[in-house]
């Protein structure tokens, strides 16, 4: 497997030191597919090796699809000349100049107040056309929950009831987006989605890039996380049985921006708790502590979450970016709201009484600073096998690297096994070449992700 897994990844990095000089908007993004299950490794291997002779190429894996080991891929705009190398190359394609519409997703516990946000984003005054998705169980009352939304003109609601994103209702969600930019594309400039409070968003995300309908025309923007700071311990310490997922945290996991809501119910030692305990969770992520969803917003869209142009950033894990500037105490609304005043059914409504308080919910970021210049075989060695075996428990990564040869930065991105790379801008002459590479994920080893780390650099 570890073979494989390193054949993958030095194609791509070898590929991208050979053409180093290609500006980013030209070779934008590859996506590997790392191996999951060993039913699947030929398929995907074929396929790779196959376009070898790319410049780049996504090849993104359909999960839903994951079981009968089906991969499809594409080719980026540069190498459309390039004569197709294989049976499958009628799967190609182009990657779009990046005038995607942007999608945020908007996501959060139950209760936690996305709809309030939702509708503070669609009152507040940006000049967007927004069109929203809406998920939700059973009945909705689209005239309660979104009052503002009507009667401000958002551009589109459109509701996905009766099933979870995360499950049933992403076929859904594929043709609902295809459907709004064939019939109304030009008449709208973003689109928000709000996942039910138990959404995990993985499968969210992942229909960004595995899907092509979507992919061709829609970006992911961002990952908006609202976390309710008077009930979100509880949630965080829920147990969950073996092999189901805690939501509450997952959602904190994929997170580009958290949004503690709620403020005006709880005092600040508990705040402060809160804000560290998710932050143990994401170090990536921007925290802002506020009330009733009320943040400015280009905080919440046009955040670029998934841009490989602005991996910097957010790597850059020493500026730990919370702003205490909008922490709300003088908010005097006593909204005592508890989840289970939300009669959601769904198969993985856990009973929230059963909690005890154990704190383990084994998801952190782990971040690894250090100057000097990657070995690319050594790198390439030990990034493809950590992806192979670990990618069901890396939610999100990002990563810039120094690599001996390579003018530019390598930066790079991933969500499990949707890995994106490509060489950067420039290092400066007198620049240190500082790497610095983050995983967010469950169970992460940091001494043997660091040691691992440090042992490719020459
Ligand atoms: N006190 C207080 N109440 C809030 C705040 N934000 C939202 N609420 C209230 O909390 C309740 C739930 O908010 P929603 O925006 O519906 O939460 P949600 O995440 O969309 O809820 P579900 O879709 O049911 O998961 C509503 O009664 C809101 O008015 C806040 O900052 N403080």
């Amino acid at each position: 497997m570890a073979s494989l897994s390193v054949d993958i990844a030095a194609t791509f990095l070898s590929f991208t030191s050979r053409h180093h000089r290609t500006p980013l908007s030209t070779i934008r993004t590859a996506v590997l597919p790392l191996l999951l299950r060993p039913n699947t490794l030929r398929a995907r291997s074929l396929s790779f090796q196959s376009t070898s002779g790319f410049q780049s190429r996504i090849i993104a894996v359909d999960s839903s699809k994951r079981h009968a080991g089906c991969c499809r891929r594409f080719t980026v705009a540069a190498t459309a000349a390039a004569p197709p190398q294989s049976e499958s190359d009628d799967l190609a394609t182009k990657i779009p100049p990046d005038n995607r519409i942007p999608a945020t997703i908007i996501t959060g516990f139950l209760g936690s107040g996305k709809t309030t946000l939702l509708n503070h984003i669609l009152t507040a005054d940006h000049g967007k056309r927004i069109a929203v998705i809406e998920n939700e169980y059973g009945e909705v009352d689209i005239d309660g929950s979104l009052v503002a939304a009507k009667t401000t003109g958002a551009e589109d609601i459109i509701m996905l009831n009766n099933g979870c994103l995360c499950c049933t209702v992403r076929g859904d969600l594929v043709r609902m987006i295809a459907e709004l930019v064939d019939k109304k594309k030009g008449r709208f400039d973003h689109i928000v989605i709000e996942t039910t409070g138990l959404a995990n968003p993985a499968p969210i995300i992942q229909t960004f890039y595995a899907e092509d309908k979507v992919f061709n025309d829609v970006k992911l923007d961002g990952v908006v996380t609202l976390v309710d700071a008077k009930h979100a311990c509880f949630h965080l310490d829920e147990i969950k049985p073996k092999g189901v997922v805690n939501e509450a945290i997952e959602q904190i996991a994929y997170a580009d921006r958290i949004i503690v809501n709620k403020t005006d119910l709880v005092g600040e030692p508990e705040l402060t708790s809160l804000v560290q305990r998710i932050r143990n969770i994401n170090r990536m992520a921007h925290m802002k502590p506020t009330a009733f969803g009320k943040v400015d917003l280009d905080y919440v869209l046009g955040i670029g979450g998934f841009d490989l142009e602005r991996i910097e950033s957010a790597v850059d894990a020493d500026s730990v970016k919370e702003d205490h500037a909008s922490h709300g105490h003088d908010h005097e609304h006593d909204h005592h709201h508890h989840h289970d005043e939300h009669d959601h059914k769904h198969e993985h409504h856990d009973d929230h009484h059963s909690h005890d308080h154990t704190h383990d919910p084994g998801v952190s970021s782990v971040s690894v600073v250090c100057e000097g210049s990657l070995d690319l075989e050594k790198a390439n060695m030990w990034l493809g096998t950590l992806l192979m075996e670990r990618s069901e428990d890396i939610y999100r990564m990002k990563g810039l690297l120094s690599v001996q040869g390579m003018d530019e930065r390598f930066v790079f991105q991933g969500v499990h096994d949707i890995f994106q790379g490509s060489p950067d801008r420039l290092w400066g002459p007198d620049e240190p070449r500082v790497n610095k590479i983050v995983f967010i994920g469950k169970n992460l080893d940091k001494q043997e992700i660091e040691e691992g780390f440090k042992a490719c650099l020459l």
